[in-house]
């Protein structure tokens, strides 16, 4: 199968002269996944986004999106990706909510009634249909992500790229999130692109990790594969799930259990090899 995203040994300079290199392993996104890029403050997660995004070109390696140099075939590439940026009031646009979301199907010249169709069932799939009247300016944090989010997927893109999409999200606001994602990604076949420091929330929204550290891409694996790994996630400033380290206790205490990516597979786990299961 080919890779809708292929990412090879990057390098960029910033006009400041700030290098950042993104090299070691590949960087692949199949279609359908759900990929998760993990890193330290400043290890250049936003730079790779940016860089498929085609906002940035490389002075060294290669970044294929849709088989597209993505910095030179910039507006065809971004009519198939829906993104959420980190600082999403450089994002939001419109004067209100509605005009906001309803933004790229206005430029797109949809008609008033679908537009109305598309903006009520994302604002509604969003739990912001109470807000589409309001002045962004004056939302909350977490209602702005939403709102955000909302315009990047009223158009149900091929790909959807987020970068910490969860900061500012109070707990409900996050599961609904996670469930909207998974939704996306099954139903709709939306293939997501997720950086998160929000590491206990990484199992249920990725197929596939990359970790990069130090200017390489050190890792790539599924969750149980990455996180079995507590000591190459600490060698990469990452503190690893709540769960894994639990686990990893228990397995030095003797205790023989296979490390669980998350809560099902904990009290599975739990129940079989240490309580035995009640009736
Ligand atoms: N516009 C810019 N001008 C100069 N340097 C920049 C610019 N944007 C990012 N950098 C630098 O590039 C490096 C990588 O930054 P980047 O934002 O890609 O990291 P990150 O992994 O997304 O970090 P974080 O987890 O903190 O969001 C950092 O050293 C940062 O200071």
């Amino acid at each position: 199968m080919e890779a809708l995203i292929k990412v090879h040994c990057l390098k960029h300079i910033y006009p400041d002269k700030t290098e950042v290199s993104i090299c070691g392993l590949n960087f692949e996104v199949f279609r359908g996944e759900r990929v998760v890029i993990l890193g330290p403050n400043g290890a250049g997660k936003t730079t790779l986004i940016s860089h498929i995004l085609g906002l940035l070109t490389p002075v060294n390696g290669t970044v294929e999106v849709l088989g597209m140099q993505p910095s030179k075939s910039f507006n065809t590439i971004r009519k198939k990706i829906g993104v959420l940026f980190q600082n999403v009031d450089e994002q939001i646009i419109g004067p209100r909510v509605y005009d906001d979301i309803a933004f790229t199907p206005r430029n797109e010249k949809y008609n008033k009634e679908e537009i109305d169709e598309m903006v009520i069932n994302v604002a509604k799939s969003l739990g912001i249909s109470e807000i589409l009247q309001k002045i962004p300016h004056y939302l909350s944090g977490g209602q702005k992500k939403k709102v955000a989010l909302a315009g990047a997927i009223v158009m149900m893109p091929e790909i959807l790229i987020m970068d910490e999409p969860f900061d500012s999200l109070d707990p409900k606001s996050k599961v609904e999130m996670v469930s909207l994602l998974n939704h996306l990604n099954k139903v709709h076949g939306i293939t997501i692109i997720t950086t998160t420091h929000d590491i206990n929330v990484v199992p249920e929204i990725a197929d596939k990790i990359y970790v990069i550290n130090d200017g390489n891409i050190v890792v790539a694996g599924t969750p149980k594969e990455v996180f079995s790994d507590m000591e190459l996630l600490y060698k990469a400033s990452l503190e690893p799930p709540i769960l894994t380290q639990l686990f990893t206790r228990l397995s030095k205490k003797g205790i023989n259990v296979e490390i669980p990516i998350n809560m099902e597979e904990a009290e599975e786990y739990l129940l079989k090899e240490i309580l035995q299961p009640v009736d």
